[in-house]
């Protein structure tokens, strides 16, 4: 099993009272599948994100990572972690405004252990003539694929992606979707995708619901259709 999740919890102490943001939370995911994570506001799915990749802990139960315990790790051994196992996709790319495409994403190469070419994956995102371009200069479709870029030039094992389409139109939303499939494919990457946009839930492998802290549903899509046959 790729990653273990056992009786996770996180709360959050807001003065006399406290909020269960994730209530003894368990699961299992494989290595290589894509997994999307529904729920109403409110109910988690970004605190687990924090945790998974190791940017927050938890303050209760365990998450192995191919064995690894990382609620055990110390700061040191989670940035590690963080730094060799995780990219991140967000909802607003997050990506660097005073660094060009070329350098964003190579600012994320030197980061790993084991980075991946630049230019094949700016080739492969289909970025590449916008390769000295600031981000500013690109429009949200174009800036996401720059940030899936910087995410999976680190070659991960695990890419999170916190609401990749909730700022994109339909057709730059279908491409983004299509490219999380293509590397899913090529690398094995383990893909998780937060969404409020039930649809992409079709092309994924399993979907994890969460209310109001708790896992209240995992389901397996026997169904999978390709990220060209979403619509919505
Ligand atoms: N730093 C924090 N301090 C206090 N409460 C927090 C903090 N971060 C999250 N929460 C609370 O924890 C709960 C879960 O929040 P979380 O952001 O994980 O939900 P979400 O499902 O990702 O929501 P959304 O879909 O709106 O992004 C919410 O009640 C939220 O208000």
């Amino acid at each position: 099993m790729f990653i273990k999740v056992e009786n996770l919890s996180k709360i959050y102490k807001m003065g006399q009272s406290e909020i269960r943001a994730l209530d003894e939370v368990s699961f299992e995911l494989e290595r290589g599948k894509i997994y999307t994570v529904i729920g109403p506001s409110g109910s988690g799915k970004t605190t687990l994100f924090n945790i998974l990749g190791g940017l927050d802990r938890a303050d209760g139960g365990r998450v192995f990572v191919d064995d690894k315990e990382i609620t055990a790790m110390d700061q040191k051994r989670l940035s590690e972690y963080r730094r060799d196992y995780v990219g991140f996709v967000f909802q607003f790319f997050n990506l660097i405004n005073g660094l060009t495409v070329y350098e964003n994403v190579l600012s994320s190469a030197q980061l790993s252990k084991n980075p991946l070419d630049v230019d094949m994956v700016l080739k492969m995102v289909g970025v590449e003539s916008e390769k000295d371009k600031f981000p500013f200069e690109l429009s949200g479709g174009q800036q996401q694929r720059v940030a899936i870029a910087r995410a999976v030039v680190k070659n991960p094992a695990l890419i999170l992606c916190d609401e990749p389409t909730g700022a994109l139109d339909y057709d730059s939303s279908k491409l983004v979707l299509k490219l999380l499939e293509d590397v899913n494919k090529k690398f094995g990457t383990t893909i998780l995708i937060i969404t409020h946009n039930l649809a992409i839930s079709k092309m994924a492998d399993a979907t994890l619901r969460l209310r109001s802290g708790k896992l209240v549903e995992f389901s397996e899509n026997p169904h999978k259709i390709s990220a060209q046959e979403v619509t919505w």
